[in-house]
């Protein structure tokens, strides 16, 4: 995360004129779902570039990944014993040990240096390769062996299935599998693939570059004492948080003023130096909400300025010069949660994720829910395993302007617009947070 840039966050000059215009207060919602789509219509992807696989943890492939030779790409022992011929064995027992001949010694990194033939077997160990000739490996707790006129011998008793302790050619990949698609999310599993097929340079998409400023006179930096009136900008830091973990880079731009003309160059500047820009507060009906100004202006074309649902309601969304600008909600809570609907999606389509939208699980409610609302809420919530089920809590505090309680959340609970209490136990939907 880059440091906060102070030099556009001086301004002194707070005045606002107070504003009349009724086009503040005339907004249409639309559903969260219309404006996830309304901002997927403006999503491109984003450039490329290539990578060491050592650093491609968490990026997202550019490319799809197909397997140059099979996996493994030769017979291999699954244990440390000896490779034979089934049918020297097939007739040991206790009463009848059976003595092969050994006539090679096969570690792990080295080819069988002679030809098995029928009476013979090979000493070799776990992940060695198998003499062609041989289609068994014995364990070694299986077998004693002996010397005997200057040879080495090795005794059985039990026969052994054909087979045995041999992992095929191709077991695990075939040559010319599709083994990763563009888009996939490079974690262990994907590093391990690529690391097995020698691709140790990755193409992998860029990380959109996210600037993060937040307005209001009364926020304080970090580092600042409290004053009366006065909060820290917390959320220019959750945001660089969350867009951490959707993949993307945050820049924090720290907090300026509310001040129409500094927050058009503010926001300007930043639509022109990164790959999305999103702001927080100022984006409801008071008389310093310049966001909701801004985005009114010709300046941008506004996709959307109010959602149906809660919190974030005012959430607003606009784009310019084919860049998407995110204007959230001051109020934590809300800001959280357009965020993660509306931002982390744009991240993560930009790389071509097919993960983009939180994944939705279905839950039962774990206590009764009483808010009544004509907007469907996102309401922070925690998951628990009960009997098998899936059981989702609402946080006891979960108004839009509650900050504590998002760090207990591992979910977001879907309430429909309801005229009712919702009682425990009825089926919600539940969408899953990300707590990496
Ligand atoms: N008359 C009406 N008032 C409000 C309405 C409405 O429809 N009519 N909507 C309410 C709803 S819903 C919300 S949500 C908030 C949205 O407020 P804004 O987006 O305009 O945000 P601000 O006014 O700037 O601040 C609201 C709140 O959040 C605190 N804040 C702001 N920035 C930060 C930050 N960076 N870190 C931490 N906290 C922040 C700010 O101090 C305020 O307390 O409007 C309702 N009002
Ligand atoms: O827009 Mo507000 O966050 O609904 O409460
Ligand atoms: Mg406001």
């Amino acid at each position: 995360m880059k440091e906060p840039q102070s030099s556009l966050f001086n301004k002194q000059d707070s005045s606002n004129p107070v504003d009349h215009n009724p086009a503040k207060f005339n907004r249409k919602p639309i559903t969260a779902a219309t404006a996830q789509q309304k901002v997927a219509d403006y999503v491109r992807l984003i450039d490329t570039e290539t990578i060491s696989l050592y650093t491609a943890g968490g990026r997202f492939l550019a490319e799809d990944v197909q397997a140059p030779h099979p996996y493994p790409h030769f017979r291999r022992s699954g244990m440390d014993g000896y490779a034979v011929i089934a049918s020297d064995i097939a007739q040991a027992s206790s009463d009848h040990m059976i003595w092969l001949q050994v006539i090679d010694n096969i570690p792990c990194g080295q080819t069988p240096s002679v030809p098995l033939i029928q009476g013979t077997a090979a000493r070799i160990m776990t992940g060695a390769m198998v003499p062609d000739e041989a289609d068994t490996v014995v364990m070694l707790e299986m077998t004693e062996s002996r010397q005997a006129e200057g040879k080495e011998w090795v005794g059985l008793k039990r026969s052994v299935e054909q087979g045995r302790n041999i992992t095929p050619i191709g077991l695990e990949i075939q040559a010319g599998d599709m083994l990763l698609t563009k888009g996939a999310q490079i974690g262990a599993g994907e590093i391990s693939v690529l690391a097995t097929f020698g691709v140790h340079e990755v193409e992998v998409y860029r990380r959109p570059q996210v600037a993060i400023f937040s307005t209001g006179t009364e926020l304080l930096s970090v580092e600042q004492p409290i004053e009366p009136g006065k909060i820290r900008n917390s959320n220019s830091y959750m945001l660089a948080e969350q867009v951490k973990a959707a993949g993307g880079e945050p820049h924090v731009l720290g907090a300026i003023m509310d001040d129409l003309e500094l927050a058009r160059t503010t926001m300007l500047q930043a639509l022109s130096s990164y790959d999305i820009v999103i702001s927080s507060g100022g984006v409801s009906v008071g008389d310093y909400d310049v966001m909701g100004d801004l985005v009114r202006s010709d300046e941008v074309e506004m996709l959307f300025n109010k959602i149906s649902m809660r919190p974030g309601s005012v959430t607003t969304g606009a784009v310019k010069d084919g860049k998407l600008l995110f204007a959230l909600s001051g109020n934590p809570g809300a800001c959280f949660v357009g965020c993660e609907l509306l931002v982390r999606p744009t991240i993560r389509q930009m790389m071509n994720s097919k993960h983009d939208y939180l994944p939705e699980w279905t839950a039962t409610l774990g206590h009764d829910y009483h808010k009544i609302n004509s907007f469907t809420r996102y309401v922070r919530g925690s998951i628990a395993v009960e009997e098998g089920k899936i059981v989702a809590y609402p946080a006891s505090l979960d108004e839009s302007s509650v900050m504590v309680t998002i760090k207990d959340s591992d979910c977001l609970i879907v309430i429909p617009p309801t005229s009712e209490v919702l009682p425990a136990g009825t089926t919600v939907s539940v969408l899953r947070l990300s707590r990496s």
